[in-house]
């Protein structure tokens, strides 16, 4: 009989054998913590034995399922309206959103159409076509076609799944005493066993029962053997590889085009032997060197003639509904599940949802011989591996693992991190995650710094330094990261809070800049953003969101001056008496307005851009605040405006100088010698550090030169007192004595 689900399609896997019964779960299943299979805790006790003795244990996101049994779920709809016990009373009766059922397999069949796959696909794979086109006819192969398809709909996360390939009891039994008898101290016992790894099956078992037979009859291992499964059991495949090459196979759709090949291989080893497997280990091999390896089968889709890419498709779209988790994996070794009750109108609803995890623990020798494929299976794919490694397993293996993954061509990032209890802490925690974010990308910076002597700390970049020499691990480089990135957040933190007009405006030009791009499109503001060395827009000050750890400041509109500095424009004002200010770049207003506030009510500002557009934004901006009768705006170049204000008989308190870069210095010339900086006044000039581009050996963008300029004219003029204070991106305070 087919599928009831199978049958609708016309065509579906023959090895899904229909539901017996579509009975409803039962309300009461709700809340019941989910069932945990057998074999995990022996598994796991085994695991836990051997992890002290064995070379090497890894724990492999793998796809042994020891997790509930949710398996794959039908969406059977069951009679919509569903009372719950004692729901008599309730308003409204309680829908059934959703509903899932388990299908059951048949192992012999699936193992049966494997082997006819790889009776089918061997002679493609030894071709002497080029590995893509040997790749695409084993695809359009029927019999791979079907098998794909099949298994991609097995439910690889139930127990049923896995007790579909393995009489439970003497499946744990077997597969416990194997795992043990690898380990040295246990060999006495179970020696017997160790002799038979590697014979056949049959007279395995045989030396497995002689040997309980021969064991400490209170041991774990002694649950009784239901010897009328042995058949079952050598029938289908007693092989937890196999059965871990199908739960990758599930989600064959996502899966890198390499790991096809590898599980092709491991299929025909476990079902034929080393010698049919041999031919699939070679196509690896060269398929391995082609330059989309790792990249997902459904890339390939296009390329297979329309039929096969139609079917694909159509299985596809089959598990979009039935089992979304084989087409959009999340992570394949995690799938979850919910059921979902509301009333009718929806104003309560109840959701159980779990998740279930499924790990392959795996306990080998020599693991970083460069001939053991174990690792190499599971990151060739991948095309690299990334490890957290605790530092005293680097200090005894670290070598070989750089040797192994070096050798097979794999990238390899190292995490190296203290596994002692004591930093086993929620920070320890923050730091892996940090350095999980970062490896990978070139840190420009690390080639250039030379570790410096010991040294005071006396600023935070003292102790971000210092940290950093002390302990140059990745650990160490995350945290100094996350202090940098917190350095800006403290300051929005602690300086007083802007007043809702400037938040307003702050808010305002983030959500505007889709507009500035679309607006640059149109080249309506061709300079409104200035070119930086990379394309990226001149200004790095920014108005920052802030985290209560001072983490993660987030520039949200890079033009703007936003808090820290508008605070101090606020500052100044009020504490030089300000009464007229010159604001050299309007922008979205954020300055004009921070000072406007500032300012007696007698006060004014002039600002000056030469955008359109941005003028018109700013003067939205102030038109609520009961400050906006001190602004005055002026729009067009700043020389030419200084000029006419100049001609105007103007002269300001406090000048703001926030426009492009490479123009600073002729603008700051111009004040001076206009006599629009007053003597007495101050000039406020910003991104004076520009990126920090000087502390870098590398050439000066414009900007950079331009910041440069006007340092170092301020620097030689005797007119000027001034400082540059390390806010943000630089700002200057220079005071005219004369
Ligand atoms: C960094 S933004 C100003 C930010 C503003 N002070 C604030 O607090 O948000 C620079 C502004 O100056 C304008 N601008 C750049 N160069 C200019 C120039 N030479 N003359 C006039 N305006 C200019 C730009 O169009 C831009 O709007």
């Amino acid at each position: 009989m087919a599928c009831t689900k199978c049958a609708s399609l016309g065509s579906g896997p023959a090895f899904l054998q229909p539901v017996q019964s579509t009975r409803p779960r039962p309300a009461s299943s709700l809340g019941q913590p989910p069932v945990q299979g057998d074999m995990s805790s022996v598994a796991a006790a085994a695991a836990a034995t051997a992890s002290a003795t064995a070379s090497a244990v890894l724990a492999v996101a793998g796809a042994v399922s020891l997790g509930a049994a949710s398996g794959r779920r039908r969406a059977a709809k069951l009679p919509k309206v569903v009372r719950l016990q004692g729901a008599q009373n309730m308003p409204s009766p309680t829908l059934e959103i959703n509903y899932y059922e388990l299908d059951a397999v048949e192992a012999p069949r699936i193992l049966s159409a494997i082997r006819l796959a790889i009776k089918m696909a061997s002679p493609i794979v030894k071709e002497s076509t080029s590995p893509e086109e040997r790749l695409l006819k084993l695809l359009s192969e029927p019999s791979v076609q079907s098998l794909l398809t099949t298994v991609s709909r097995l439910p690889v996360f139930s127990k049923e799944m896995a007790l579909a390939f393995k009489e439970p009891f003497l499946f744990f039994f077997f597969s416990t005493c194997v795992m043990v008898a690898l380990v040295p101290q246990h060999s006495q016992t179970f020696r017997p066993v160790e002799a038979c790894v590697g014979h056949g099956l049959p007279s395995c078992v045989v030396r497995v029962l002689r040997c309980l037979a021969r064991s400490d009859r209170s041991s774990t291992y002694t649950a009784p053997i239901p010897l009328r499964n042995v058949g079952t059991w050598l029938m289908a495949s007693d092989d937890l590889d196999l059965l871990l090459a199908l739960k990758q196979l599930k989600y064959f759709w996502n899966l890198p085009q390499s790991q096809l090949a590898i599980l092709l291989e491991v299929m025909a080893r476990q079902l034929e032997g080393p010698s049919q497997a041999a031919p699939f280990q070679e196509f690896l091999r060269v398929l391995t060197q082609t330059p989309n390896h790792a990249k997902n089968i459904k890339h390939l889709n296009d390329q297979l003639p329309a039929e096969v890419k139609a079917e694909y498709l159509r299985n596809a779209d089959y598990l979009e509904t039935a089992d979304a988790h084989a087409v959009y994996p999340t992570s394949i070794y995690r799938q979850c599940d919910g059921f979902t009750l509301a009333t009718k109108d929806a104003s309560t609803i109840e959701a159980v949802m779990s998740t279930t995890l499924t790990t392959t623990i795996k306990i080998a020798r020599k693991v970083l011989e460069p001939s053991n494929h174990l690792l190499y299976n599971i990151y060739k794919p991948l095309g690299r591996c990334v490890a957290v490694v605790d530092d005293k397993v680097d200090a005894i293996y670290g070598k070989e693992l750089d040797a192994y993954f070096a050798g097979h061509g794999i990238e390899f990032k190292k995490i190296v991190s203290s596994g002692n209890e004591a930093d086993k802490d929620i920070r320890d925690v923050e730091r892996i995650l940090v350095s999980l974010k970062k490896v990978g990308l070139a840190d420009p910076q690390s080639k250039k710094m030379a570790p410096p002597d010991d040294r005071f700390v006396v600023t935070p970049t003292d102790l971000m330094i210092s940290t950093l020499t002390k302990s140059q691990n990745m650990a160490a480089v995350g945290e100094v990261v996350r202090m940098l990135d917190g350095v800006d957040g403290m300051v929005v933190k602690y300086s007083t809070q802007p007043s809702e007009a400037l938040r307003n405006i702050s808010v305002q030009t983030a959500k505007t800049n889709p507009n500035w791009a679309e607006m640059e499109k149109k080249g309506a503001t061709s300079k409104l953003l200035e070119a930086g060395r990379d394309g990226e827009s001149f200004c790095n000050v920014g108005f920052c969101f802030h985290f209560p750890d001072y983490s993660c400041p987030l520039l949200i509109a890079e033009m703007i001056s936003g808090q820290a500095e508008g605070q101090l424009l606020q500052l100044l004002v009020k504490f030089g008496r300000v009464k007229k200010v010159l604001d050299i770049g309007t922008f979205t207003g954020y300055s004009s307005l921070a000072m406007a506030e500032a300012l007696p009510e007698d006060g004014r500002v002039v600002t000056l851009e030469r955008q359109e557009e941005a003028a018109k934004m700013a003067a939205e901006n102030w038109a609520s605040s009961p400050h906006v009768g001190k602004i005055e705006s002026r729009v067009g170049e700043a020389q030419a405006l200084l000029q006419a204000l100049a001609s105007q008989g103007e002269s300001f308190d406090l000048v703001f100088l926030d426009v492009d870069k490479p123009g600073y210095f002729a603008l700051y010339q111009t004040l001076m010698e206009t006599g629009l900086l007053r003597v007495g006044g101050l000039l406020a000039v910003d991104n004076t550090m520009y990126k920090g581009e000087e502390l870098t050996r590398e050439q000066l963008s414009v900007n950079g030169e331009g910041a440069r300029a006007l340092n170092a004219g301020l620097l030689a003029d005797d007119r000027v007192l001034q400082v540059m204070l390390p806010l943000r991106d630089g700002l200057t305070l220079a005071f005219r004595q004369h």
